[in-house]
């Protein structure tokens, strides 16, 4: 095993150790150990098969990349906390460049990591990434809601007119699209606008191109073989660049207004355009183009949640109880409906436990250590969150789509003649001085807070940016599709999820919506 050797200051000089690589299978000449990922359906779980032979950690070359495997818990904070500096590259792929104009540090979530990466965190997080209680997050509430029920009643247009299975995922992206195109740049469109259509349609394209691994990854000299799809990639990211820009952007810098208040994220990028000339305009185009991307996780994320409740109708029934007590079927579900409706939050985090999506590979950026391991410069580092969301390690019955195991009962006191409509208690408003006697001790169920092997949106320098757009407008779009329709499938065994993806192909099943008496 070769040794890497790491250099680091400390307070009492410059100290230097040589440290062996972690084990693993031997490479081939030319492929590698690439072989190896192929015996399982994803190479996630090829990854927790090497690890019953070669440990939590190991080494595994990929075609001509140097690559490691972490699988535990403890591994995975030592790579993206303690040492998240050091680990904080993004890999080299001809795909991921062509998807952002042939340079993928184009891309947030694509690229290594820079002072420019932190700028542009810091100022997406401020729209993207809103705290509770504050205005823009009660303007994703609003927005999700008027887009949910536009799509309720395009659903139930289409399920007066015919009884046959619904082609359903191309709707929730379009309405995914619409809740983030409202949300950021205060524009929606019309689902019938054709060129709105397509590029809702190249967007969840590349989402699930993302989400699958091909050996030209890892094997470049295949590239010849691949130029056809290089070039069906390059020309989707162009089409929906062009669309970007002409019906959104090019508007809106018309009527720029540097001035009063800021209106949106897109205003946002467009003052630091304006204010700050070592600011590029690509950049900013990028950024919203990268951002606006984002509705295609949470359409498929949606799609993944009907499904779970087309598979057991148990999912579905506890979900309508909740959303029942809380609107009385006299309105739509709300954001701030939320906390009383622990059930429905809860089976979206376990459709994200469940379907796994995979942590985007870091890259070590120096040599480093990584429990007593060598790690070289360059090293791909691949985090098998997989292995954390199926163990029986972390998980009683982990193959068992069960969301109660996010639900937790506790204690709270609450003023003895407050009804809560649910039986749950919400984080209803007090007036006036508290009469401690007047208080009960109730009990209430809500969802944990803190599982600490529950990463799915990361850990570390590089954590997902959009976890509150995703877990807001999901529940919204969800739990009004599931006030209004039973869903079922015409056969079970059709409902067919990748391992460790979170992602459907552009094409898939039909869903059957039955309006609810
Ligand atoms: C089901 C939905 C989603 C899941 C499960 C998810 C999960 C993740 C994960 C695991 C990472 C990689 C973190 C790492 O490398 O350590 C990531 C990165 C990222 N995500 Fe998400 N994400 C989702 C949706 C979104 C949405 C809707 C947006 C934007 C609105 C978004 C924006 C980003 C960005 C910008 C990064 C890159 C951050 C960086 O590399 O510095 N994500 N996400």
């Amino acid at each position: 095993r070769k040794s890497v050797t790491i250099y680091r200051s400390t307070k009492g000089g410059n100290e230097k150790w040589d440290l062996p690589q972690a084990p693993g299978p031997i490479a081939l000449p030319v492929i590698g150990s690439l072989h190896l990922l192929g015996k399982c359906e994803s190479p996630f779980q090829s990854f927790t098969e090497l690890a019953k032979t070669y440990g939590d950690i190991f080494s595994i070359k990929l075609g001509s990349s140097q690559c490691l495997v972490v699988n535990n818990l403890d591994l995975i904070r030592e790579v993206l906390n303690q040492n998240g500096k050091f680990f904080s590259g993004r890999p080299d792929f001809l795909r991921f460049h062509q998807l952002f104009d042939g340079d993928r540090n184009n891309s947030l979530a694509l690229c290594d990591w820079s002072n420019l990466q932190l700028r542009r965190r810091n100022l997406a997080r401020r729209h993207c990434g809103p705290k509770q209680h504050t205005d823009n997050f009660a303007q994703i509430g609003s927005v999700a809601t008027f887009e949910a029920v536009e799509l309720i009643q395009t659903l139930k247009q289409i399920t007066r007119s015919s009884s046959s299975p619904v082609n359903l995922k191309p709707l929730l992206m379009s309405t995914a699209m619409n809740m983030f195109s409202n949300y950021m740049c205060n524009i929606r469109f019309d689902d019938t606008d054709p060129e709105f259509r397509k590029i809702v349609d190249y967007f969840d394209d590349i989402f699930w191109e993302i989400n699958q691994g091909y050996a030209v990854d890892f094997l470049p000299f295949l590239s010849p073989f691949y130029k056809k799809h290089m070039k069906k990639l390059s020309n989707w990211s162009h089409e929906i660049r062009s669309f970007i820009l002409s019906r959104i952007v090019e508007q809106r810098e018309m009527n720029l207004d540097t001035e009063g208040p800021e209106r949106d994220f897109l205003d946002g990028l467009l003052r630091v355009l304006h204010d700050d000339p070592s600011v590029d305009r690509n950049t900013i185009i990028f950024m919203l183009e990268d951002f606006l991307g984002g509705h295609s996780s949470v359409g498929n994320l949606v799609m993944l949640c009907l499904t779970a409740v087309a598979r057991d109708p148990e999912v579905g029934r506890r979900i309508r109880a909740e959303i029942d007590a809380v609107t009385k079927g006299k309105r739509s579900v709300t954001l701030t409906d939320r906390p009383s409706m622990p059930y429905t939050e809860a089976t979206i985090l376990e459709v994200l436990r469940y379907s796994s999506s995979p942590i985007v590979p870091h890259v070590a950026t120096e040599n480093a250590a990584v429990s007593g391991f060598g790690v070289e410069k360059g090293t791909i580092v691949f985090i098998n969150n997989y292995e954390l969301n199926t163990s029986t390690k972390y998980w009683n019955e982990p193959e068992k789509f069960d969301p109660t195991r996010f639900l937790e009962r506790s204690k709270v006191r609450v003023r003895r003649n407050s009804l809560c409509d649910s039986g749950m208690e919400s984080d209803g408003e007090r007036n006036g001085p508290i009469d401690k006697s007047r208080e009960v001790e109730k009990e209430v169920i809500s969802v944990k807070k803190n599982i600490p092997h529950f990463l799915p949106f990361s850990i570390g320098k590089r954590t997902c940016i959009g976890q509150t757009m995703v877990t807001t407008m999901s529940f919204v779009m969800f739990a009004n599709i599931m006030q209004e329709f039973d869903i079922a499938a015409a056969k079970v065994e059709d409902l067919r999820q990748k391992p460790a993806c979170a992602a459907l192909p552009r094409d898939t099943y039909p869903l059957y919506l039955l309006p609810r008496k």
